[in-house]
């Protein structure tokens, strides 16, 4: 005998069945506090519906330089008309739709300030250069489906992360990291700044960057902890980059960058403080517990690891960010958006000790798993 379904999902199914009927919802619209929390269901599903449009409106937005160029200004309509090259009558459209997506405020009539959302994406490089690359990652989403089912495998995705493509051989050309790389460099703001609020990074004497990139958190963290000696550690082709990047700062006396392959070449073991950040969510189980067991083998026992990257989790942020990420893992061919439990497992199976959960201010950009070695 089948049993029968437990309470809560009973009531669900009640609930699914009241507002799939026309009745229902044309009895909510009459009532008015029901008409309000019908108004928001349309609302959020219309915000679903149009996503893809209002993506591009920003989208737009950022190639025309509309938000830069309100940074502490107001400006008319006709002088952004010539700021942008789009005719007048054109643009009024347009600035309204920006004002309708909280991005732009019409102050007084054709008369433009930023909205808040306008403002951090002003103010902030890195979310302008991940609005661009969007394109790139929709084109790849142009047949969801077939994606899903794995007919589509050769995506551009997959040749901009060139690490993706080759994991077995001697890792891309120098060519190849430069797009990946600067993305990753200019979006670390935000980022850096999430994990540097969270954990207290004080008492570290050595700060090794595994994957480091460019070097922008470790930059940012120096910023902040002057004292702290700069270990990176990151594929042949980017430590270049990074020696670079860091000697532009006038951080070379305090860095070394080391080049190699974080699944099998000997980490610098000097470090006590070790930070992943935006790896492990890169990679397919296999291939992270290559990489923990490598890094179980060369750190110092007592060195602290975090793990800091968008996780899924209970808060709206959480939970938005594991949505984006679960088509965006999918297209780029590797990796996914796991929970802190998850990426907890996974360190005490490589042997790491202590292992905890770290909540950030900001959940959809990331939450720490902090482990000891
Ligand atoms: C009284 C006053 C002055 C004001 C009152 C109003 C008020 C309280 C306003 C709030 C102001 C405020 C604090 C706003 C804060 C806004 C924030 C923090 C917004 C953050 C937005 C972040 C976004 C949209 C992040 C987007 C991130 C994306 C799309 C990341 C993509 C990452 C990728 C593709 C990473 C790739 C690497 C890989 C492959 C995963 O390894
Ligand atoms: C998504 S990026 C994150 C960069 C940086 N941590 C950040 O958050 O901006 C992943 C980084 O891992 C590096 N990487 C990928 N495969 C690697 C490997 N096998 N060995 C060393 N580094 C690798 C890439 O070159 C890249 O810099």
């Amino acid at each position: 005998m089948r049993a029968s379904p437990p309470l809560a999902l009973r009531l669900r199914l009640w609930r699914n069945r009241m507002i799939a009927s026309p009745a229902f919802r044309r009895l909510v619209a009459r009532v008015p506090l029901l008409r309000a929390i019908g108004n928001r269901k349309a609302n959020d599903l219309f915000r679903l519906t149009g996503g893809f449009i209002f993506s591009q409106v920003m989208l737009a937005g950022v190639r025309l330089g509309l938000y830069a160029a309100l940074v502490d200004t107001p400006a008319t309509t006709e002088s952004l008309a010539s700021h942008t090259g789009i005719p007048d009558t054109r643009l009024r459209i347009f600035l309204r739709a920006n004002a309708a997506l909280g991005l732009l405020v019409e102050a007084a009539p054709d008369l433009w300030v930023l909205d808040d959302a306008g403002v951090v994406l002003a103010s902030d490089r890195g979310l302008s250069a991940m609005v661009m690359h969007h394109a790139m990652l929709y084109r790849d989403l142009a047949e969801p489906d077939q994606l899903l089912r794995g007919a589509v495998t050769a995506t551009e995705l997959r040749e901009y992360w060139a690490y993706v493509r080759d994991m077995s051989g001697t890792g891309p050309k120098p060519a190849e990291v430069d797009g990946y790389s600067l993305l990753m460099r200019e979006s670390q703001a935000m980022m850096a700044d999430c994990i540097l609020a969270a954990h207290d990074f004080s008492g570290v004497r050595v700060l090794l960057d595994v994957g480091g990139g460019d070097g922008a958190f470790l930059a940012a963290a120096a910023n902040r902890y002057p004292d702290l000696a700069l270990r990176l550690f990151d594929l042949p082709a980017v430590a270049p980059r990074a020696n670079r990047h860091l000697e532009s700062l006038g951080l070379s006396d305090r860095t070394w960058v080391h080049g190699g392959d974080f699944t099998r070449d000997p980490l610098p073991d000097d470090a006590d403080c070790v930070t992943l950040v935006r790896i492990l969510c890169d990679h397919d189980d296999s291939r992270v517990a290559a990489i923990l067991a490598n890094l179980h083998r060369s750190l110092r026992s007592g060195t602290t690891l975090i793990v800091a990257e968008a996780m899924d989790g209970k808060t709206e942020g959480a939970r938005l960010s594991a949505a984006y990420f679960s088509l965006y893992f999918l297209a780029m061919g590797s990796g996914r958006c796991r929970n802190a439990q998850e990426i907890a497992s996974l360190l005490s199976a490589a042997g790491f000790k202590k292992v905890r959960t770290v909540a950030t201010a900001t959940p959809l950009i990331a939450t720490l798993v902090i482990a000891t070695r």
